[in-house]
């Protein structure tokens, strides 16, 4: 096959893995390098900032996945309602400079003689793991698809869903893929609140309550230089003035999220019910004094 010719602000729509697995590997082969950017559709601000710093990278093609993944769906979740707007997701891609869209169907992805799959380990049974069982491997699965058709040099992960990022990062680190994961940081609304596909879900008086995420994040983080006990005591007592929202887990862990938080950078997440919508959200926390080990201590220099 010959590399397609790209006409900017058009995209180029591929349903077929194989179509695709062929358009990526051409490119390859005039020395275009790949970045994927995997999403499940319903695209916000939030999915235009990936697509934007994927279009950063010098000499890059950039394909955007949507599809909304069945294996990483809950019996009782919402797959069946989740947003989709092809239409303006396609438009979306287009003004951002994406070249490639590729819209699976969900036979293709999973036929039905297909029973392999990638599991976790012990992180993606914790904290939205807890929740939300088989979760990740359904997440890993497809990412290891969309890896292996594309074989993309860099790929595009928010920091909104950090634990996917960093499952994400793991995975091709123990499957040996040559990837590069880039996690952007989370875009937000002017108050603070995460953009997500889901929001749309809330009704007004909802949007405002959700507020109490980033506002308890944003507590916690005040208090680092306090500790860890610290950290979660403002984030709860910040919480606990909307009654409304209920917690699903609050916890601070070190930026791995493999390891207790001791010093330095460490993450705190939240995932709560905001009425019917559950929402997550996380952030950076220094801990301690800016000292940490391994850094030079500024008052023996
Ligand atoms: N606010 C955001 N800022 C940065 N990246 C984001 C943001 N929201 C989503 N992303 C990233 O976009 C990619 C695709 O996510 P996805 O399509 O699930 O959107 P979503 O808004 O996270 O949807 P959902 O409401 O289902 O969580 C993921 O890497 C995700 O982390
Ligand atoms: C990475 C992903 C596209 C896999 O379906 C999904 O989990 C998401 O949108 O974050
Ligand atoms: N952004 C994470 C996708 C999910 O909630 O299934």
């Amino acid at each position: 096959m010959t590399a397609p010719k790209f006409t900017r602000g058009e995209v180029n729509v591929y349903s077929s893995p194989t179509d695709l697995s062929r358009v990526c590997a051409a490119l390859r082969g005039v020395n275009r390098k790949v970045v994927l950017v995997p999403t499940m559709g319903a695209l916000h601000a939030g999915h235009r900032e990936l697509i934007r710093r994927a279009k950063r990278i010098p000499n890059t093609v950039v394909a955007v996945s949507i599809f909304v993944n069945p294996l990483q769906f809950g019996p009782n979740e919402d797959l069946d309602r989740y947003p989709r707007a092809l239409d303006d997701d396609l438009r979306a891609c287009a003004e951002e400079g994406a070249e490639i869209v590729f819209t699976p169907d969900a036979v293709d992805m999973y036929p039905p003689d297909a029973v392999t799959t990638v599991q976790p380990g012990p992180l993606g049974e914790q904290l939205e793991g807890a929740s939300r069982p088989g979760h990740f491997a359904g997440v890993l699965t497809v990412v290891a698809k969309l890896l292996n058709l594309t074989r993309p040099d860099y790929a595009m992960f928010g920091e909104k869903d950090y634990q996917q990022l960093i499952l994400v990062r793991q995975m091709v680190k123990d499957l040996h893929l040559s990837t590069r994961i880039i996690g952007v940081p989370t875009v937000r609304e002017d108050d603070g609140l995460a953009l997500s596909s889901r929001n749309r879900y809330l009704s007004d008086q909802d949007r405002k309550l959700a507020v109490a995420l980033p506002t308890a994040l944003a507590a916690g983080m005040r208090a680092g230089p306090d500790g860890v006990a610290a950290v979660l005591a403002a984030a709860t007592e910040s919480l606990a003035a909307t009654s409304e929202v209920e917690l699903d887990y609050l916890e601070l862990r070190a930026s791995d999220l493999a390891e207790p938080p001791e010093f330095g950078e460490a993450r705190l997440l939240i995932a709560a019910r905001v009425g019917p919508v559950r929402l997550i959200d996380n952030t950076g926390v220094q801990l301690g004094d800016a000292w940490t080990p391994g850094s030079q201590d500024p008052t023996t220099s």
